[in-house]
């Protein structure tokens, strides 16, 4: 890292909201805090699927490198067809990925394929079904109907990419559609940026794995699937860390190692204020907590800090409050460490088809939030009912989130309110 984060910009556990580090100031300090710590690799383009670019590349060549067909058909040189229809002799017949035997000979067409290469001197093509072929005389004749334009279903060289042109620069995620066009410039390899290594830990005496049983007053470890499964929505290399007891020097010793190892670390539970949250006291002993305590809802107790050079992003325990961190927190810092941009929400305004009455100043509040469509068709967004943050129900009824910013303290029916969509924050529809 080349700029590290300054020491303890928030440890009072008695402040109010207002006095509370705001989701804005947070993001700000998150975002210039830290940079890029991943290094470098050069993979082939098949493995490189989701991963941060982290070279300049531009066409080298233009794409489609020729003039090409667009339909399967018969081209022709237009000036030699008659508006009325134009009748042409047989000539040359051309197939994708074949070469063209010569010129276009004078008042004739060739039989062509999609993509296959334009005779010189054919600058049109007219589609196999509008046409009709003939045979007179021991010779086949193709008439082309009325009514096509000069250049119609042809396609120019470089249409797509034209040799030169910056294509893509560092810090870009690549997407499938960016796999392609790499693709379509023949570039084989690129280079990239390894995968961030995070280190999961879920933390709390009552957590246990599915697949083991309960003890009394035990709770599975919802979280680790949680958080597992959404930073792997980005490039990220997860180290599983199990589950850390409810104590203090276990918590301690397995952050020191780990953090010998990881990148970043993504702790949940233990983050808040009771003699049993370890979190906050080990990364103190171990490094710094530069921040903890937002005026956010859900997620106040999250924290943010660092071990040595690796960072740590103590989420919180209950279910909401950990993913709704992870998205508004967690997503651009880990994208933003592993090379690329700190990722901003999409966000919409939508109108609200619910009503909040007294929400709390000096706090921005996240609801999940449904879009539903209404008998005029108008799109509108309602809140999840029960504002709990333990109810994992209510994150998978939402299409995303709801922001209401601090000093709102009422929304009425029918007023517009921010909408996040998970899906423009990196998450698949259901
Ligand atoms: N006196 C106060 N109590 C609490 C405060 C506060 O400010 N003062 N904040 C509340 C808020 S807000 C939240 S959020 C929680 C978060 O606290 P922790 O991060 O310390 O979380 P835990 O206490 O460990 O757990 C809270 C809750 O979540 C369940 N949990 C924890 N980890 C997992 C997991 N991996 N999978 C599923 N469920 C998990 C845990 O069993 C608890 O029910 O604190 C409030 N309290
Ligand atoms: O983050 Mo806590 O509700 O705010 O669960």
């Amino acid at each position: 890292m080349s700029d590290t984060p300054t020491p303890s910009l928030l440890n009072d556990c008695f402040l109010h909201d207002r006095d509370r580090l705001r989701h804005d100031e947070a993001l700000e300090i998150l975002r210039t805090r830290m940079s890029t710590v991943t290094g470098l690799e050069t993979l082939p383009l098949e493995a490189c699927a989701g991963r941060i670019l982290a070279q300049e590349i531009a066409a080298p060549r233009d794409v489609p490198l020729f003039d090409n067909a667009a339909v399967d058909g018969y081209a022709f040189r237009f000036s030699d067809h008659d508006p009325a229809g134009g009748f042409f002799r047989l000539g040359a017949r051309v197939a994708a990925g074949h070469p063209v035997e010569g010129p276009l000979a004078p008042w004739s067409a060739a039989r062509i394929f999609t993509g296959a290469v334009m005779p010189e001197g054919a600058d049109t093509v007219a589609m196999q079904e509008d046409c009709r072929v003939s045979e007179e005389g021991g010779e086949t004749f193709v008439i082309v109907p009325a009514g096509l334009r000069a250049g119609a279903n042809r396609r120019r060289a470089g249409e797509d990419l034209k040799a030169g042109t910056p294509l893509m620069a560092p810090g870009q995620r690549l997407r499938p559609q960016d796999l392609a066009a790499l693709a379509s410039i023949g570039q084989a390899e690129v280079q990239v940026h390894q995968r961030l290594k995070v280190g999961l830990f879920s933390t709390g005496d009552e957590l246990r794995r599915p697949g083991r049983a309960l003890a009394a007053g035990g709770v599975y470890d919802s979280n680790f699937f949680l958080l597992k499964a959404l930073a792997e929505t980005l490039p990220v290399e997860i180290h599983d860390l199990g589950i850390l007891p409810d104590r203090r020097a276990d918590v301690e010793a397995a952050l020191a190692a780990a953090a010998q190892r990881c990148d970043l670390l993504l702790t949940t539970g233990g983050a808040s204020r009771g003699e049993e949250d370890h979190v906050g006291a080990a990364l103190m002993s171990l490094g710094h907590r530069h921040m903890w305590q937002l005026a956010i809802k859900p997620g106040r107790p999250m924290m943010f800090g660092q071990i040595g050079t690796t960072l740590l992003l103590g989420l919180p325990g209950n279910p909401v409050a950990a993913m709704v961190c992870f998205l508004l927190y967690g997503r651009p810092v880990i994208n933003q460490l592993a090379g690329g941009a700190f990722l901003a929400p999409q966000r919409f305004a939508v109108p609200a088809a619910f009503s909040v009455k007294g929400k709390k100043p000096d706090r921005r509040e996240f609801y999940r939030g449904t879009l539903v469509t209404g008998p005029d068709g108008e799109t509108r967004v309602t809140k999840f009912e029960r504002d709990g943050s333990g109810l994992i129900t209510g994150l998978r009824a939402a299409d995303g989130l709801i922001e209401i910013p601090e000093e709102v303290r009422s929304v009425d029916e029918g007023s517009l309110v921010t909408f996040l969509p998970f899906s423009g924050m990196g998450l698949a529809t259901a």
